[in-house]
């Protein structure tokens, strides 16, 4: 089974500390979610995993082999982002043909399709794009290399509704066909969540959360009401994240409910979408798990 494994990573620039400690697997064949609000350290930690940075500390493996050391990574790891790694002047059908002839196994076909589909003309320059062409441009390429993990850093941005719609499809469409690992950072969690059958929370670069979308949607509820009623009612159950407002208590709860009590009638118990769970893990002065 191949994964790529890190072991307490940390980096910081400087004085600044971006990521602390973070211990994560990222598993073959599986549509990861990062979810981290702006600064987390996500395209950092994409950055680091891709071998474009060094850790300050801590391993990152690639079948157990350190990527900067792995003749297989430059392969098996590749990282959509916002740099222009073509020389220029490049068209659109240049770059495919390059992508082409570095990328044995990319799927050139599919990528002459997906041009047309996005609406993007072949002969036209790369410097000429928009910033959502760009990004069509660069997805297009994420989509059809072979790689078995392929990391999409806000893949969507600058893309309006309709084309995002069309890259999620895309990319169901890919992974159904040939299955390898997507990990995609996003603002827009719900938009995704559909797809994604693992998801990491990293915030101010620590590792919040690691769990199976599944798992998390059957579980995570919130528990609001009266502080002495929410209390008596959750007893020992673990928290994840806790905010209070006067004498009111919400709760966000990861674990199952307890079973041998009534819900007092003032506590209500919702259940959480990713976006509502992510929030309320995240925001300032959320309870650390
Ligand atoms: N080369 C660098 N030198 C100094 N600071 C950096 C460098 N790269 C990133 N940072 C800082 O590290 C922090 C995390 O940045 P990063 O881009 O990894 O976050 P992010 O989660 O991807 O954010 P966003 O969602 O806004 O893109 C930010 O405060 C950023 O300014």
């Amino acid at each position: 089974m191949r994964q790529i494994e890190l072991t307490r990573v940390s980096k910081h620039f400087g004085k600044l500390h971006v990521l602390t400690d973070v211990t994560w697997t990222v598993p073959e064949k599986t549509i990861v979610g990062v979810i981290g609000r702006n600064g987390a350290g996500k395209s950092t930690l994409f950055d680091l995993i891709a071998g474009r940075l060094f850790p300050s500390s801590g391993t990152i493996q690639l079948d157990g082999v350190p990527v900067l050391q792995s003749p297989a990574a430059g392969n098996d790891i590749y990282l959509m982002s916002d740099q222009n790694i073509f020389p220029k002047p490049t068209t659109v059908a240049d770059a495919l043909r390059i992508m082409t002839d570095f990328y044995p196994g990319f799927d050139t076909a599919w990528a002459h399709q997906l041009t047309k589909q996005f609406g993007l003309t072949e002969k036209w320059q790369l410097t000429d794009l928009s910033t959502g062409g760009a990004t069509i441009m660069r997805m297009i390429l994420a989509l059809c290399v072979p790689s078995a993990f392929v990391f999409l850093d806000e893949p969507t941005l600058g893309m309006d509704a309709t084309y995002r719609e069309e890259f999620y499809r895309a990319l169901v469409a890919t992974y159904a066909d040939r299955p390898r690992t997507f990990v995609i950072s996003t603002h827009l969690i719900d938009e995704v969540a559909g797809m994604m059958s693992q998801v990491m929370f990293l915030d101010r670069g620590r590792k919040r959360l690691e769990a199976a979308t599944d798992d998390l949607q059957a579980t995570a509820r919130q528990v609001s009401g009266p502080t002495a009623s929410v209390e008596a009612y959750l007893g020992s159950t673990e928290r994840a994240a806790a905010s209070r407002l006067g004498n009111l208590l919400q709760v966000t709860v990861l674990t199952p409910l307890p079973t041998d009590r009534p819900v007092p009638p003032d506590v209500t118990v919702t259940p959480l979408s990713l976006q509502q769970l992510f929030v309320a893990m995240t925001e300032k002065g959320a309870a650390q798990s």
